[in-house]
C-alpha cells in the first residue's frame, strides 16, 4: 500500500468521521489506545460542566441527580460492549479491586473445590491478586500453568478459571464460548478479564454462557487515567454470590445507617465505597464515543490496520508475534525484537508513540474510532527508517523510564 492508498482507504472508512470525536494532538501518531485511550473530545466540558454545576452549584443535592445512579446507569451502557444484559454489569472500583471481589466471592461459593487456576504470564495484577485472594480464604490455592496446559489442569477441583481474554503482550485472543464450556463441562467457574477485550473486539458474554468479568476503562473506553473499572455477574449467579468487601453502597439500604451488613440485590451489591464521581463522569463521556458504532465495523478496520501493520513492520525486519486470524487476536500487534526498548524510544521521540513490554515486545494498539490508514502507514515507513538507519544505537534510547 502506498501512502496515496492509505489515504483512500481513511477517505472510504465508514469510522473516519469518528476521529473528530477525540482530541489527538497533531505531532504524534498515537498507537498506546490499549493502555490509555486517547482524550474524547467532550470529555472537558462534561467534567467542568460536572465540576462547576453539579458539584459547585448543585453540592450535595447531585447525589439525587444522577450521582448515586452512575455506576448503575454507566454499567448499563457498557454490557452491550460486552455482550451483557442490563443490570448484569456495574462501574466501580478498579479492575484489580473488581479481580479480588469476585475471586473470593467465586471460592466461597464453589461448594468445597478449592483451586483457582490460571495462566502463566497473565498480566501481572490478575496473578497477584489471585494470590491475595487465595490467600484469604481458607483451603484456597492457585494454580498457575501454560497457556496450552490449561485444559488439562481443568479437574474436579478447580473452582475457578481465570483468564485474560485478550493477552496484554502478545494480543492472543482465547475462544469465550469453548473456554466457558470446558470449563462448565469441569464444573468450574470462569473468571474474563476483558481489559484488552472491552471495545476492541466483539465480545457476546452471555452468548457464551460466561459467568463472571472485570475490565478496564482506562483503555478503549477511553475513560481517562485512571478511570473506574468495571464487573460483570451473569443474573443467575447473582443471589448466591457474595461481595467480600461488604461496605455500605453494596448494602441494601445504605442511608437505613444499620450496624449489620445486608447486601444489595441484583449487581449494586459489589459496590464497596462512595463512587468516584468525578472519575465516572469521563467514564461516561468516553464510552460515548462508541455510539452508534458497531462492534463489527471496529473489528473489520481493526483486521485492515493489523495487516497492513503487520506487512510493514515485517519488512522493516520485526518478527510479529500476534496471529494473523483475527478471531485469534485482540486490537493490537506485537513484534518481538532483543532491541525492542531502544526501539520503541526511538519511535517515541520520531512522534511514534506505541509502548514496550518487557523483556522484548514493541506493541501498537490499533484503536479504530481514532487511528487511520495513514497513520499506520506513517509510522512504519517512521520504523523502517529507524531499523534501516540504526539510530536506536545512540546511548540515549537506553534509558529506562519508570512507567513503560
Ligand atoms: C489484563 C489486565 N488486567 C488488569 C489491568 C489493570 O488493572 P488496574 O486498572 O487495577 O491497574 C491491566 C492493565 O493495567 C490489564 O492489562
Ligand atoms: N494502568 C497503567 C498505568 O497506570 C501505567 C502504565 C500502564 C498501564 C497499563 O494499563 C498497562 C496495560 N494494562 C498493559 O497492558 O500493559
Amino acid at each position: 500500500m502506498t501512502r496515496d492508498e492509505a489515504r483512500a482507504a481513511d477517505a472510504r472508512d465508514p469510522l473516519g468521521g469518528v476521529r473528530a470525536r477525540f482530541r489527538l494532538p497533531p505531532d504524534v501518531i498515537y498507537l498506546d489506545g490499549n493502555s490509555l485511550g486517547a482524550l474524547p473530545a467532550t470529555t472537558p466540558g462534561a467534567m467542568a460542566a460536572g465540576v462547576e454545576t453539579a458539584w459547585g452549584n448543585r453540592l450535595i443535592r447531585s447525589w439525587n441527580e444522577g450521582w448515586v445512579e452512575a455506576p448503575r446507569r454507566i454499567g448499563d451502557r457498557i454490557a452491550p460492549l460486552i455482550g451483557a444484559a442490563p443490570g448484569e454489569v456495574i462501574a466501580c472500583d478498579s479492575t484489580s479491586a473488581n479481580l479480588y471481589k469476585l475471586i473470593v466471592a467465586a471460592l466461597r461459593a464453589a461448594g468445597g473445590r478449592t483451586t483457582v487456576l490460571s495462566e502463566a504470564g497473565n498480566f501481572p495484577t490478575d496473578l497477584h491478586v489471585a494470590e491475595g485472594a487465595v490467600a484469604a480464604v481458607p483451603g484456597a490455592r492457585l494454580r498457575v500453568v501454560a497457556r496450552d496446559d490449561i485444559a488439562d489442569a481443568l479437574d474436579a477441583d478447580t473452582a475457578l478459571l481465570l483468564l485474560t481474554h485478550v493477552h496484554y503482550t502478545s494480543g492472543r485472543r482465547f475462544d469465550m464460548a469453548a473456554v466457558t464450556a470446558a470449563a462448565h463441562d469441569m464444573g468450574a467457574t470462569v473468571l474474563w478479564d476483558l481489559s484488552h477485550s472491552v471495545g476492541a473486539v466483539a465480545v457476546d458474554l452471555n452468548g457464551a454462557g460466561a459467568d463472571l468479568a472485570v475490565g478496564c476503562g482506562y483503555k478503549y473506553l477511553n475513560g481517562g487515567p485512571g478511570a473506574p473499572a468495571f464487573l460483570f455477574v451473569a443474573e443467575r449467579h447473582q443471589a448466591r454470590l457474595a461481595n467480600p468487601l461488604s461496605g455500605w453502597f453494596g448494602h441494601a439500604e445504605p442511608f437505613a445507617f444499620t450496624d449489620d451488613y445486608r447486601p444489595a440485590d441484583g449487581i449494586d451489591r459489589w459496590l464497596c465505597g462512595t463512587p468516584p464521581v468525578l472519575g465516572l463522569m469521563a467514564l461516561e463521556a468516553g464510552i460515548a464515543t462508541f455510539d452508534g458504532v458497531t462492534m463489527a465495523a471496529l473489528e473489520a478496520k481493526s483486521a485492515a490496520l493489523f495487516d497492513l501493520f503487520r506487512a510493514r513492520g515485517e519488512a522493516a525486519g520485526l518478527h510479529c508475534i500476534t496471529p494473523v486470524d483475527p478471531a485469534g487476536r485482540g486490537s493490537h500487534i506485537s513484534f518481538r525484537h532483543p532491541e525492542a526498548w531502544p526501539i520503541n524510544s526511538a519511535l517515541i521521540e520520531a512522534g511514534v508513540i506505541g509502548d514496550f513490554r518487557t523483556p522484548d515486545v514493541l506493541r501498537f494498539g490499533l484503536t479504530p474510532l481514532y487511528t487511520g490508514f495513514e497513520d499506520v502507514w506513517r509510522a512504519t515507513e517512521t520504523l523502517g527508517a529507524i531499523m534501516a538507519d540504526g539510530r536506536w544505537r545512540a546511548a540515549r534510547y537506553a534509558e529506562k523510564a519508570r512507567v513503560t
